[in-house]
């Protein structure tokens, strides 16, 4: 759980006593929630369920929400990162919990309406993901990482091209600056290449476009994402040239 062991703040002044942010005694049973850096200004929200590879049940998502509440209430706090364990940033949506909901159920209860907390976060929101992350970065079912700004590191074990999630999660972003929609993901996707290439490109020279692009992805020598449906590429230098379709025979 989350103690805060470092000096006042005027905002928190507690006269030198400890104080335990959130509310002494809150436990947490997915997830490990601390405050990181020599400034103690990081917020890090750790997975941690790892017989289920983090899978992302109601109970996981529902403390995801709680920290980041505390998270974005705490004046100290600069930045949130999420992230999982070795072997898995998590492996989406918890299927067993979903396996016997019907339609109505879903549709009616608004069914993972609570898992758009994230991308509501006045702060940014880095996800640091390792391991297996299916649909975790593209296609219909895009989840938590598509509502983080920043996608960082990366592993041969990820299934998803790891910088595909970096395009959308920043590009979301700069929705949310402009005007607090997210887009579809194509749309995002073209938005970022035409109205901030710069930031693109800066993002993939920070994160080192070589380094996040997997082994396996390489030898298949098609664009990343591809089999999400985004059809992304790497472009380091320029954006694409539209391409028109060719016309049905
Ligand atoms: C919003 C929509 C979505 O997110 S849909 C995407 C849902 N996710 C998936 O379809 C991924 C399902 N998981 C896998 O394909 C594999 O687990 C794997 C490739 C990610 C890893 O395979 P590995 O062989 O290394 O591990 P196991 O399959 O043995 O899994 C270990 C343990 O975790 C449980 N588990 C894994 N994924 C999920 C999940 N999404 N929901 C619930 N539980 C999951 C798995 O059942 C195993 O537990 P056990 O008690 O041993 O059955």
């Amino acid at each position: 759980y989350y103690t805060r062991s470092i000096p006042c703040s005027p905002a928190h002044c507690c006269n030198d006593v400890p104080v335990s942010l959130p509310p002494a005694g809150t436990q947490f049973q997915y997830l490990v929630v601390e405050k990181k850096g020599a400034k103690q200004n990081v917020g890090v929200i750790q997975l941690n369920r790892p017989k289920a590879l983090n899978a992302l049940c109601d109970g996981l998502m529902n403390e995801m929400n709680q920290a980041l509440d505390f998270f974005e209430k705490d004046p100290d706090v600069g930045a949130i990162v999420i992230t999982g364990s070795e072997k898995a940033f998590a492996a989406g949506a918890d299927i067993k919990e979903m396996q016997n909901r019907t339609f109505q159920e879903c549709y009616g209860g608004s069914f993972l309406a609570h898992w758009n907390r994230v991308s509501l976060v006045r702060k940014p929101v880095i996800a640091a993901v390792n391991g297996y992350a299916p649909r975790m970065f593209l296609g219909k079912y895009c989840t938590m990482v598509n509502f983080c700004v920043i996608v960082s590191a990366s592993s041969r074990q990820t299934q998803m091209p790891v910088l595909t999630g970096n395009c959308g999660s920043l590009n979301i972003l700069f929705m949310q600056r402009a005007n607090g929609k997210c887009l579809s993901q194509s749309s995002r996707i073209n938005s970022i290449q035409t109205l901030a290439p710069s930031l693109q490109l800066w993002l993939w020279s920070f994160l080192g476009v070589e380094s996040a692009y997997s082994e396996a992805e390489k030898k298949k020598d098609r664009p990343w994402g591809s089999e999400g449906g985004g059809g992304i590429r790497a472009y380091p230098l320029q954006p694409p040239a539209v391409s028109t379709p060719s016309p049905l025979p």
